[in-house]
């Protein structure tokens, strides 16, 4: 029996309504699951709607037509069992790399030994030794990004909601980090949903991936892009290279349409 969904996002409308300029249907009917543990990619032009969807499944924006279920309850707030690391680095700029690593710690009410030991185990997960006292103001855009991904992953939620986090890394870093992610996964119970514009991304660390028309967002087709990702020779594996290839034909059409191009 496959385990039940664990979030469902139930034909789910956003419309932006700024207090000056037209209103924005950023997203249009979406309904979509993710199982416990799988781990989603979404994919699409720029504009689709990609961000708002993680912020409507993080409880950052209201859904206010449609309904997002987690866990069988209904999203209307942030919580603790899903952590968002957002494209811009959202790191508080009056705490150190260590302040900020420990700030969700703090709040989980874990004690001060294990919560000192936890923050520095993160900071060397993402490569940031050596800079626990530095404040963000000292810190390149990739480091703050690492900074961000260590106080999320530090505080263990059982879903992790990310925007393009690697986006601002530089190629060699960007990929250890994907796999570390991978790692992380493979070893702790999480459910992920990965926004990303980069196609092989997506496939690397997807089980599946969700491609999304452009505006207003609507999900055009869900491709599996389940395999070991663990095999040496990944890149030149024929199943990521046509999932690559499959997915990239899709998303060329769709970033063609939010252009105005004719094909
Ligand atoms: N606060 C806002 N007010 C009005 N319109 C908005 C607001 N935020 C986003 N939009 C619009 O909603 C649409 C979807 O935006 P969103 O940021 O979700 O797209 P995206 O797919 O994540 O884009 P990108 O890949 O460029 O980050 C866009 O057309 C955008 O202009």
């Amino acid at each position: 029996m496959n385990a039940p969904a664990q979030i469902i996002v139930d034909n789910v409308n956003h419309m932006y309504r700024p207090p000056v300029g037209r209103e924005v249907l950023a997203l249009d009917q979406i309904s979509l699951s993710v199982s416990n543990r799988e781990f989603l990619a979404l994919l699409g032009p720029s504009g689709c709607g990609k961000s708002t969807l993680l912020y409507l499944i993080g409880g950052f924006l209201p859904v206010e037509i449609g309904s997002i279920t987690v866990d069988g309850k209904k999203v209307t707030a942030p919580g603790p069992d899903r952590g968002i690391v957002f494209q811009h680095f959202a790191l508080f700029p009056w705490k150190t790399v260590r302040g900020n690593v420990l700030y969700g710690l703090e709040r989980q009410g874990m004690q001060k030994a294990e919560r000192e030991a936890r923050a520095q185990q993160y900071i060397d997960l993402v490569g940031l030794s050596g800079f626990e006292d530095s404040y963000p103001s000292q810190l390149s855009g990739g480091m703050k990004q690492r900074a961000a991904i260590a106080r999320t992953l530090a505080f263990d939620p059982k879903i992790l909601l990310m925007d393009e986090p690697f986006g601002a890394l530089d190629a060699q870093t960007r990929g250890l980090m994907q796999r570390e992610l991978l790692s992380i996964w493979q070893r702790t119970p999480k459910t992920v949903i990965f926004v990303t514009h980069d196609v092989q991304e997506a496939v690397y660390l997807a089980d599946r991936v969700a491609v999304m028309s452009a505006r207003p967002g609507r999900i055009k087709t869900i491709v599996d892009t389940k395999f070991d990702k663990n095999d040496p020779d990944i890149f030149k594996n024929s199943f990521f290279v046509d999932k690559v290839d499959e997915l990239w034909n899709l998303v060329k059409e769709e970033a063609a349409k939010a252009q105005g191009v004719k094909r």
